[in-house]
């Protein structure tokens, strides 16, 4: 992981960006506003652009976490008890606006209709009665590893976090694809498109408030039906990865990719480290060479629990240009 420590200047030149800039990209999630914070990304201190273009390059590592920012806990109040909670501002505008900001420097944001009812930035918040979930809203199981989206053709290039608050260290575990170690032959068929791998449940009705939406029949769809598709892919030395164990099958009868898919899970269990994200962090996943999850925690819900801003961002938004109404539409149906 690489740490890139904000110093007291550049902490200021981020907020008096911020300071001036704040009430003019309200609302942060029309295209104006995501065009000009592109814009302004560029006047970000040079030493962060920096830092996160060599992450774009690859010439880092696939975790990129930037400190230093100060979040103002008061302005803040109480963390939400429901990703639904959101008021039309978020008391923390500027920690969004800072993480489009950075995100800009990286791709473009985008969203899915089928997540969080379509919004551009997702509050990662305990949820009461999801404890025990596979869900960015779970808390006291763990969050088994995964690419962020991985059933989806259209995935996110980085899973991008401003972390608000996490007084009890809650940990997110991060594990590389590359140099995994993999018995003799597992690579290979690593690389076959031998692997189902059904939409995670963030993505059904049930977790969303309009559940009648024609986006969901795509979903049900990969759900009862899912494509297969090669979970190692790219250079064979230092592949790039697209998985989800969890929700991965693999067709009856193919005990080789069975086989190849419990190594690859086992490899991957004894590579993952943790990463704990403390308030004003910003966290750069890179959503092909990286799997992230989360490690068990006691929620509280009583207004002080974690707290994270989440948004995808994509290197090509016009992958996904035909499963957007329109162009100046984020959000993949
Ligand atoms: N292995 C898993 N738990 N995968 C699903 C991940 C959680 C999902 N991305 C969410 O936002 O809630
Ligand atoms: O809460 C975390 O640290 C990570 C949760 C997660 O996997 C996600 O939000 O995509
Ligand atoms: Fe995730």
């Amino acid at each position: 992981m690489d740490r890139l420590q904000l110093e007291h200047s550049e902490v200021d030149q981020v907020n008096r960006l911020l300071d001036r800039h704040a009430d003019e990209l309200w609302p942060l999630d029309t295209e104006e506003a995501l065009h000009r914070a592109a814009v302004l990304a560029h006047q970000l201190p040079e030493r962060t652009q920096d830092r996160v273009a060599a992450f774009r390059l690859e010439q880092t590592s696939g975790v990129l976490c930037i400190s230093g920012y100060k979040v103002d806990q008061d302005r803040l109040g109480p963390t939400p008890s429901h990703w639904r909670d959101r008021p039309d501002r978020s008391p923390a505008h500027r920690e969004e606006l800072a993480l489009v900001m950075l995100g800009s420097l990286l791709g473009h944001p985008f969203a899915w209709a089928t997540q969080q009812d379509g919004r551009l930035i997702h509050d990662v918040v305990p949820i009461k009665g999801h404890e025990h979930e596979q869900l960015g809203s779970s808390s006291e199981a763990l969050l088994t590893w995964h690419t962020e989206d991985a059933f989806h053709p259209l995935r996110g290039d980085y899973l991008t976090f401003a972390c608000l608050r996490n007084p009890y260290a809650a940990a997110t575990t991060v594990g590389y694809a590359d140099h995994l170690d993999l018995p003799d032959g597992a690579r290979e068929v690593l690389m076959q498109e031998r692997f189902g791998i059904r939409p995670d449940e963030s993505h059904l009705a049930k977790n969303n408030s309009e559940p009648g939406m024609d986006a969901f029949d795509d979903i049900n769809e990969m759900q009862r039906n899912p494509d297969l598709v090669a979970v190692l892919f790219g250079d064979p030395a230092q592949p790039y990865i697209r998985a989800d164990p969890y929700f991965m099958i693999v067709p009856d009868g193919d005990q080789e990719a069975q086989w190849a898919l419990d190594a690859l899970v086992k490899a991957m269990d004894n590579a993952m480290f943790d990463m704990v994200l403390d308030g004003g962090d910003f966290c750069f996943i890179d959503n092909y060479r990286v799997v992230h999850g989360r490690k068990p925690f006691t929620p509280r819900h009583d207004g002080t629990d974690r707290w994270l801003k989440r948004i995808n961002l994509t290197l090509d938004l016009r992958k996904s240009r035909s499963a957007r109404p329109v162009a100046a539409v984020r959000a993949i149906h």
